[in-house]
């Protein structure tokens, strides 16, 4: 990553940029008034749901997490459980294997430094319906543990650094939350900057820390539109809000379908009085951010750059993640023609990734292919040096 993007503040002061930005407007409603500017004319007075309706936050709900059984409806009609593996095994012409493909990352990773990112949850954790019990097993935790010992190997969330912490509970990994815009690094891999967004803190055991925070300045508008959003989601059965510092989210999992429409236009309106904030669609949840050039992606380069790995051919980044906001990363390393990204998804979906994976399950089998490959490797240089060191002049020369 260009530092020099690093130095410059990542907040999107212009104005025109901001609207470029917001999703969540259809091309539709911006009218050419004169010139090259443009205005904001409803086409006619709205509805009770036009916004949300118009905008396709209402669409994008609907196909937010899709049941199987209706994203295959989407692909072709009625299917068996049959035709279901069918379409799932053509869509994984396009995304094969990660396990499948085994060989083939290894063959790749050769004398390469292999770095991990993960996603947490549908990644790490299976989704639930209730956030505060997205509890990873204790076999997931192992083989993160044990990943990280041979690899660099960070959580990159949309939660709060804090909250995922907690979840994974591991203090051999690096941690990024709120969609990255809250980096914690050892205080060794200090990188030459001087940015406001970066600050020297202690973490939990107390040992030096840095900390990115591009978003620094939209805490307490973020902690504002949290109570807000609070107060109207409470009349809204199943509504949940978190506040994750840099960005909170509504969930609508366990609303009533009937309702979204009515919890989209209440996150709609209230986003009306914060131009610098929109809106991004999760797994039946709906992520309120600052409007700033920084995601999941520019996480990734980040962290790179902090190790001191980015820009170098040896270097084998893979990341691992189930969600539309890990398709920043995906895009990332695609463009750079770096690494593999990796989409967890037992139904098909368009990706940036390379290759899949299809459950929780499967990332936890491929992280542990990993350190048995790493494994192995080190066995074989080991017992290659014990070799020489049998074979050593002295030893051949006592045998004369
Ligand atoms: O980037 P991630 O680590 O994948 O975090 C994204 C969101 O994950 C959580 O919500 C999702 O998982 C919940 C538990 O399985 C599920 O109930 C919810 O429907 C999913 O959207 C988390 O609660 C969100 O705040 C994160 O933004």
């Amino acid at each position: 990553m260009d530092l020099g993007s690093a130095n410059a503040s990542p907040v999107l002061a212009d104005p025109a940029l901001i609207n470029q930005t917001r999703i969540g407007f259809h091309s539709s409603v911006f009218t050419r008034s004169s010139g090259t500017s443009y205005s904001l004319i409803p086409k006619k007075k709205p509805g009770k749901f036009d916004d949300v309706l118009s905008n396709g936050w209402l669409d994008a709900m609907q196909s937010s997490s899709p049941p199987r059984k209706k994203m295959l409806k989407d692909v072709g009609v009625e299917l068996a459980s049959d035709d279901n593996e069918v379409v799932y095994y053509s869509w994984m012409l396009k995304y094969p294997s990660a396990l499948k493909s085994f060989d083939r990352i290894i063959n790749r990773a050769n004398n390469k430094e292999v770095v991990i990112f993960l996603d947490y949850d549908g990644t790490l954790s299976p989704i639930v319906d209730d956030p505060n019990r997205a509890f990873m097993s204790s076999d997931m935790r192992s083989a993160v543990k044990g990943v990280a010992k041979y690899f660099p190997t960070a959580i990159i969330s949309g939660r709060s650094r804090d909250k995922v912490y907690e979840l994974v509970g591991l203090t051999e990994l690096f941690y990024a939350g709120s969609h990255g815009m809250d980096i914690m690094f050892p205080a060794k891999n200090t990188i030459s900057i001087n940015h406001t967004n970066y600050i020297r803190s202690t973490d939990k055991q107390g040992k030096e820390v840095n900390l990115f925070q591009p978003a620094r300045e939209f805490i307490p508008m973020i902690d504002e539109v949290y109570r807000t959003l609070v107060e109207v989601a409470k009349d809204i059965p199943g509504a949940l809000v978190e506040n994750h510092k840099f960005c909170t989210s509504v969930h609508y999992r366990n609303v009533d379908e009937k309702s979204w429409p009515t919890i989209a236009q209440c996150v709609h309106d209230v986003l009306k009085d914060y131009p610098r904030l929109r809106l991004t669609h999760g797994r039946k949840v709906l992520e309120v951010r600052p409007v700033i050039d920084w995601d999941k992606g520019k996480a990734v380069e980040f962290l790179l750059e902090s190790l001191g790995l980015s820009n170098s051919d040896d270097v084998l980044p893979i990341y691992i993640g189930d969600d539309r906001t890990d398709e920043d990363a995906f895009k990332v390393l695609r463009e750079k023609n770096r690494g593999y990204g990796i989409l967890v998804s037992s139904v098909p979906k368009e990706s940036k990734a390379f290759l899949s994976l299809r459950d929780p399950s499967e990332v936890k089998d491929f992280l542990k292919s990993l350190i048995k490959w790493k494994e192995q490797i080190s066995g074989i240089d080991k017992r290659s040096k014990e070799a020489v060191k049998h074979t050593s002049p002295q030893f051949v020369f006592r045998g004369f």
